[in-house]
């Protein structure tokens, strides 16, 4: 958790200080459109997208020595260890020149949240140059794709991605470890305050006008 001063010292767009990212946390469970959604908020609102599901399939290709034991958990619908996913979200964030970051399908459980918030980083700025400050990382807020299981797995059903992990078996175990590991996240989240919470069962089009209505105010001037 941030301090008071550190709260006291938030922009609307959850920056702790000039060269601090603003971090939002999309989560949701499998096939509730999280990824469809980022898409469209990073061509309105600039954010650069992170997918930590997306982020361990890179690794698996890239031949990594974790590798193997990233494709075998990804295969289960488990939680690969908090300091491999850590790692590989703070190399990414370090390496791009943004500050403004949606962090898609992290934490999924409670030893990832603590564990990130337990990481200090050394930001790049707009202009990609390390600032050199060590930044612990605090979310301006969790965006929650709520969608009704049924709908979920139809959506993942027909994705056609070629993703090992998209048929009726794999999913089960991914919606029982969201149920299990992930809600307790959000619901941690939702005690501080800090979820928006968006029926996500409803068109493409229907749901990012929702998502527009959270983003669009905290890009309005403070008058
Ligand atoms: N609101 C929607 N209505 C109907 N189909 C949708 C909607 N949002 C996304 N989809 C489709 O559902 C599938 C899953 O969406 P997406 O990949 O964005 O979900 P996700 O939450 O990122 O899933 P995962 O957790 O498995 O990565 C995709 O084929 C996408 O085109
Ligand atoms: O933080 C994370 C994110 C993902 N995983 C594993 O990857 C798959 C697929 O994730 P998507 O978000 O659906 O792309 C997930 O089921 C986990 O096995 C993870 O371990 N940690
Ligand atoms: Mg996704």
């Amino acid at each position: 958790m941030g301090t008071v001063v550190d709260a006291a010292n938030q922009d609307l767009n959850g920056r702790l200080a000039e060269n601090n990212p603003s971090v939002v946390f999309v989560l949701g469970g499998p096939g509730s459109g999280k990824g469809t959604q980022c898409a469209n908020i990073v061509e309105h609102f600039g954010y650069t997208h992170l997918s930590a599901g997306d982020l361990l399939r890179a690794e698996i290709k890239s031949g990594s020595e974790n590798g193997t034991m990233i494709q075998e958990m990804i295969r289960e619908g488990k939680i690969v260890p908090s300091e491999v996913t850590i790692k590989l979200l703070q190399k990414a964030m370090q390496a791009i020149g943004n500050d403004k970051f949606l962090i898609d399908g992290f934490p999924r459980n409670e030893e990832n949240r603590v564990a990130f918030e337990k990481v200090k980083m050394s930001m790049s700025n707009g202009l990609r140059l390390d600032t050199g400050l060590q930044t612990k990382i605090e979310p301006a807020f969790v965006l929650f794709f709520d969608c009704p299981e049924k709908e979920m797995e139809r959506r993942i059903l027909s994705r056609n991605q070629g993703r090992e992990d998209d048929n009726v078996e794999t999913i089960r175990k991914r919606f029982n470890v969201f149920l299990d590991s992930s809600l307790p996240v959000i619901r941690h989240y939702e005690a501080r305050g800090k979820v928006e919470k968006i029926d996500a069962a409803r068109p493409v089009a229907e749901v990012f006008q929702s998502v527009k209505e959270i983003f669009a105010p905290k890009y309005e001037k403070v008058v």
